[in-house]
């Protein structure tokens, strides 16, 4: 029987007829072969190899999945580890495999590849167009309009596919209430609830043991980075300036992250891999909060090196007491060289919110700043859950 496993199947796919764009009928011939070696099953497939583990193939049978509930229904715990095909072949454009017991399974060739890791690999999780301030402006993206925006699921497609392409997308005309703000955001998702509210508003009252809530300058960063899970879109509606200065700062995190890597992979490799505490300390009569994480500047998909996410706020950085004496100056060098990117004037996009503009920012890649400002200045918004506005987009089959 095992030498029956370790025979070798090859069966040559019938030839297609495909017909092109111009109209001519062309021939292509799909070579598709399988290989079943003693702890895998090697499938040769349009240019591609593709190494299959048995029991992974067991787990992935259509008899795993419940396609009502879209959840997997076989318990993985119950599949036999050794377990190995008694035969298998290739049926047009599927693979089938009887295993012991007689159940059978197919796969089609497509899904297999579609979910090999090298594929994956290959891939961008979530595509992007980085920018610095020349990019940005050129690509010159038109904001949604408040009006259309409520009503229209184009609108709000068309929002957050620049949304997920730049890291940030504006809505304008939106009335100057915190109301509207509210209703805006939810239009896009679900809101997240943190020490700051649902909704909130602030100016510079020191109200909140934050440098945000005076009129001094904020230097570039992302919010909640002491959270395990920062919130993942920031939303900003200035209701409210009566006075000089206050411009907001935008900077592409994931440029100057693409840059670091170019110039300095070591560097680059040490700031994703490096962990290092984040905390929001409060105390007053009114709020108590110690808020505290772990994480690296720069996170990464472990399988394809992408980045996901970037942690970057001197202001809420905890004492560096995570990376061993060896790395401190190797560590400290590498964050001077991000800085370095992230403070290039031309990286930097400078943009006065005003009544009826809200901004809509990728908390997990874009920072923000301020100017300083003198006057009365009211900021309303709220964050957003990253999840959730991800499953929005996804429902528009934009690739989040
Ligand atoms: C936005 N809002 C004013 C509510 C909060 C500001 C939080 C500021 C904090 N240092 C951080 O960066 O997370
Ligand atoms: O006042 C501003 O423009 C932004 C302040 C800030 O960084 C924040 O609220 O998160
Ligand atoms: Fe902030």
């Amino acid at each position: 029987m095992l030498g029956n496993i370790r025979r070798v199947l090859r069966m040559v796919k019938p030839s297609k007829m495909m017909t092109s764009a111009a109209g001519q009928t062309e021939k292509r011939a799909h070579c598709t072969s399988i290989q079943l070696l003693h702890d895998c099953l090697v499938v040769n497939h349009e240019e591609q190899q593709m190494h299959v583990s048995y029991v992974w193939l067991r787990d992935h049978c259509c008899d795993s999945y419940n396609s009502v509930t879209h959840q997997r229904s076989l318990d993985t715990a119950a599949i036999d580890l050794a377990i190995r095909p008694q035969s298998a072949s290739v049926e047009e454009d599927r693979l089938v495999i009887t295993w012991p017991g007689g159940h059978v399974s197919s796969y089609s060739f497509k899904w297999l590849t579609e979910n090999s890791y090298q594929e994956v690999k290959r891939k961008t999780v979530q595509p992007r167009i980085l920018w610095n301030k020349d990019v940005y402006e050129n690509a010159n993206i038109a904001s949604a309009k408040w009006d259309t925006f409520m009503k229209s699921d184009d609108e709000l497609k068309t929002f957050l596919q620049n949304y997920l392409l730049y890291g940030i997308a504006f809505v304008d005309d939106v009335p100057a209430t915190v109301e509207a703000t509210e209703a805006v955001s939810q239009r896009v998702s679900l809101i997240r609830e943190t020490t700051y509210g649902k909704m909130w508003c602030f100016t510079a009252d020191l109200s909140r043991g934050d440098t945000a809530y005076t009129n001094m300058a904020l230097d570039r960063h992302t919010d909640t980075s002491y959270f395990h899970e920062p919130c993942g879109i920031q939303v900003f509606h200035c209701l409210k300036h009566e006075g000089t200065g206050g411009r907001t700062l935008l900077v592409d995190g994931f440029y100057a992250a693409e840059k670091l890597r170019e110039r300095s992979p070591e560097n680059f490799e040490l700031l994703t891999r490096v962990p290092i505490r984040h905390e929001y300390i409060e105390v007053s009569e009114t709020h108590k909060n110690h808020i505290s994480s772990v994480g690296p500047v720069l996170s990464v998909y472990p399988w394809n090196r992408e980045v996901y996410q970037i942690r970057y706020n001197n202001y809420d950085r905890a004492a560096i007491n995570t990376i061993p004496h060896e790395l401190v100056q190797r560590w400290y060098a590498a964050h001077r060289q991000l800085t370095t990117e992230l403070r290039r004037p031309e990286n930097e996009l400078w943009v006065k919110l005003t009544p009826g503009m809200v901004i809509f920012i990728d908390n997990w890649r874009v920072m923000h700043g301020r100017e300083a400002f003198t006057g009365l200045r009211q900021l309303c918004g709220c964050y957003l859950t990253r999840d959730d506005v991800l499953s929005v987009a996804r429902g528009f089959g934009l690739k989040a």
